[in-house]
C-alpha cells in the first residue's frame, strides 16, 4: 500500500512541478525525478522506528548529487566531513522534498517481525505526519566521507537534533549495525534476546542509492554504527567490497532554549 501521506501528494507536485526550474539549475539537475513512484519502504525488522528505501536515488541523481557536491568544495583538502547549519544548498533542500515525496507515495512493506510505532498497519508510514509536516524539513546536513576500513563508532546522535533523521548512502555499499543503547523492559527489547551483544545487533545494508529514516526507538533508544574494519562488512555470508564511501546526514535542529 501507498504510504499514509494522503493529502500529501497534491503539495509535492507543487513544490516538484514537472518542468526544470531555471532559477535553481543545480537542484533540478540533481534530483529530475527519474525514481519517482518506484520507491519501496521496507520497515527494518527489530528496530522499531527505522526504515530502509534500498532504492531511494538512481545511479544518475547519485552521480548528479555528489557533482553538486564536488563543485561546491565539499571535502576538498583531505577533509572528510563537512556540515551545514540553517540554509542548506539547494540540492540539499531538493534532496529533503524529494525525501518527502518518497515517504509519501512509496510502496511500505511492514514485513514479518517488523515492529510499528502504530499499532494500525493501515497507517503504516516510514516517519510520523508531526515529523514529516514540520517545517523546515531539514536544516542541518553533515557530509561524511570514508575511505575503505574507515567508518563511524557506535553512537546515538546527539539530542540538540530532532526526531526524524534521515542517511542517503553513496558510491560504496556498507552494513551499518544498530544495537541497543540500554537494557530495559520495554517494546524494543521485547524482540531481541539480550546478553549477548552481537546477537543483538541488527545489521542493514546500505547500497549506494539507498535511504534510511530513523525515529522514535531507532533514533532514540539504538545506537548506530559502521565497522569497515576487515571481516565486518558481511553480508549473506560474503565480505562486502569496500570503496570509497560518502554519505548525507539531514536532521532538524531543536529550537535553542537558551
Ligand atoms: O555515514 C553514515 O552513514 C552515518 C553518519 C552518522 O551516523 C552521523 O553523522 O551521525
Ligand atoms: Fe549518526
Amino acid at each position: 500500500m501507498a504510504g499514509g501521506g494522503g493529502g500529501g501528494r497534491g503539495a509535492l507536485r507543487e513544490v516538484f512541478g514537472d518542468s526544470s526550474d531555471s532559477e535553481s539549475d543545480a537542484a533540478s539537475a540533481v534530483i529530475p525525478g527519474a525514481a519517482r513512484g518506484q520507491w519501496r519502504w521496507e520497515a527494518v525488522a527489530g528496530v522499531r522506528g527505522l526504515w530502509l528505501c534500498a532504492a531511494f536515488l538512481s545511479a544518475g541523481e547519485q552521480a548528479r548529487l555528489l557533482d553538486a557536491m564536488q563543485r561546491e568544495g565539499w571535502f576538498i583538502d583531505a577533509n572528510n566531513q563537512a556540515m551545514r547549519f540553517g540554509n542548506l544548498p539547494s540540492w540539499a533542500l531538493e534532496l529533503s522534498a524529494h525525501i518527502r515525496e518518497a515517504i509519501c507515495v512509496g510502496d511500505v512493506n511492514v514485513g514479518v517481525g517488523a515492529e510499528l510505532s502504530n499499532e494500525d498497519d493501515e497507517d503504516a508510514c516510514p516517519l510520523p505526519s508531526d515529523l514529516l509536516w514540520r517545517e523546515p524539513f531539514f536544516d542541518q546536513l553533515i557530509a561524511n566521507r570514508y575511505k575503505p576500513g574507515e567508518g563511524i563508532c557506535a553512537h546515538i546522535d546527539l539530542m540538540r537534533f530532532d526526531d526524524g533523521i534521515a542517511i542517503v548512502s553513496l558510491e560504496s555499499a556498507c552494513v551499518m549495525h544498530f544495537s541497543q543503547a540500554e537494557t530495559r523492559g520495554g517494546a524494543a527489547s521485547d524482540t531481541l534476546k539480550q546478553g549477548d551483544s552481537e546477537s543483538t545487533k541488527v545489521p542493514v545494508l546500505l547500497n549506494p542509492g539507498s535511504l534510511i529514516l530513523m525515529s522514535g526507538d531507532a533514533r532514540y533508544l539504538w545506537k548506530h554504527e559502521i565497522d569497515r574494519k576487515q571481516g565486518k562488512q558481511m553480508w549473506d555470508g560474503r565480505e562486502l567490497e569496500q570503496h570509497r564511501r560518502t554519505s548525507v546526514t539531514l536532521r532538524k535542529l531543536l529550537a535553542s532554549t537558551d
